[in-house]
């Protein structure tokens, strides 16, 4: 039996702007991903009958009791093997076992991550030969970060985050992430921004965060990072307040919500860095992990 093993990446906003609320309940974006070398690995392999199946693993102990991954229908990987299918008009079965790296519910994308991976092992399995662009179309129903996951390196999101186009960025940062106990859902942290912020304007990407990329100006970018879900995300977690403090008190160039949260992101000026920070980072409340990793990775990509 063959299989095909891929490995997608975890992704941070380096900017997050939020603008109106749309009519098919999305919000328009203007985002800076980045991707990191966090990632959850897929095993695509194919069956003698048209079920899906999925399995999870979680890399880390002490997350183990507290992930919450659906073993169904309703697995982001599986959907995206299912939607897959239909588009190229084959019921041939799959069994996809998961490696979990990336936080969930954490703001990293980590469910986008394993739909992406599962489209690009479903896509080498099943001999469709589909480019990058249409897998994209069909993640971009399943999740608005899919289509950023398949692209990796470093892009701006646009329209629900889903339209991307490539940044133009030299250079590799180094970041600690922080990983909450309990995660935050997506929508009710929108739902607050909604609250807290019933007119936003339109939204926009600072130049002074693309010029710090272009420049590998890591004091510049830990300037420049933005994320305008991070007041609602704070609403809901009021600890992450301290948690970003604890970062930056210690020496981080920066700290931010990634995304919706509650997993917080901190620049490091050095490497060398890490280590006294991950300690401090360690007595943060709510402090489930400390991960030191890099950015930008590339997208999803077959690695066996
Ligand atoms: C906030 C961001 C930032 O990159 O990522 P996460 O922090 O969740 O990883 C994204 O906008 C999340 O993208 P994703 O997690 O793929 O969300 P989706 O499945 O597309 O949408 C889930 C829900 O979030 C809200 N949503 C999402 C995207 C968007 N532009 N406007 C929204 O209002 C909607 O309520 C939607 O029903
Ligand atoms: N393969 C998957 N991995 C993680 N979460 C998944 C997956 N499939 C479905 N989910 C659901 O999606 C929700 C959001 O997960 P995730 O993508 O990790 O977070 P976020 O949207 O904050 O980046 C989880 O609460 C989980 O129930």
């Amino acid at each position: 039996m063959t299989s095909t093993t891929v490995r997608a990446p975890a992704k941070i906003n380096l900017g997050l702007s939020v603008g109106p609320l749309r009519d098919d309940g999305f919000h328009e974006l203007a985002t800076v991903y980045m991707a990191l070398d966090l990632h959850d690995t897929v095993r695509v392999s194919l069956r003698d009958d048209d079920r899906i199946t999925v399995a999870v693993h979680v890399d880390a102990d002490d997350r183990e009791e507290s992930v919450d991954v659906p073993l169904d229908a309703d697995n982001l990987a599986v959907r995206a093997v299912e939607r897959l299918r239909t588009a190229a008009g084959v019921s041939t079965g799959v069994d996809l076992v998961i490696r979990k790296v990336i936080p969930v519910a954490g703001g990293m994308a980590g469910g986008s991550a394993d739909a992406a991976a599962a489209l690009v092992g479903a896509n080498a399995e099943l001999g469709l030969g589909w480019s990058r662009e249409e897998l994209a179309e069909i993640g971009a129903d399943l999740g608005s970060d899919v289509p950023f996951l398949l692209h990796g390196g470093v892009g701006i999101g646009t329209g629900r985050g889903e339209q991307i186009s490539p940044v133009l960025s030299r250079g590799r940062y180094g970041f600690l992430v922080v990983v909450a106990r309990e995660g935050l859902s997506t929508p009710q942290v929108y739902a607050e921004f909604d609250r807290l912020e019933p007119d936003p304007q339109s939204p926009r990407i600072a130049p002074e965060l693309m010029a710090a990329l272009r420049g590998h100006d890591a004091e510049r970018l830990g300037e420049h990072l933005s994320n305008d879900l991070e007041v609602a995300a704070l609403s809901l977690r009021p600890e992450l307040d301290r948690v970003l403090q604890i970062g930056v008190d210690a020496g981080a160039l920066a700290g931010i919500v990634s995304g919706s949260g509650p997993t917080c992101v901190f620049l490091l000026e050095d490497d060398a860095d890490a280590q006294v920070l991950t300690t401090e980072l360690w007595s943060a409340p709510g402090c489930a992990d400390v991960i030191h990793t890099h950015g930008p990775a590339p997208g999803a990509r077959i690695i066996a």
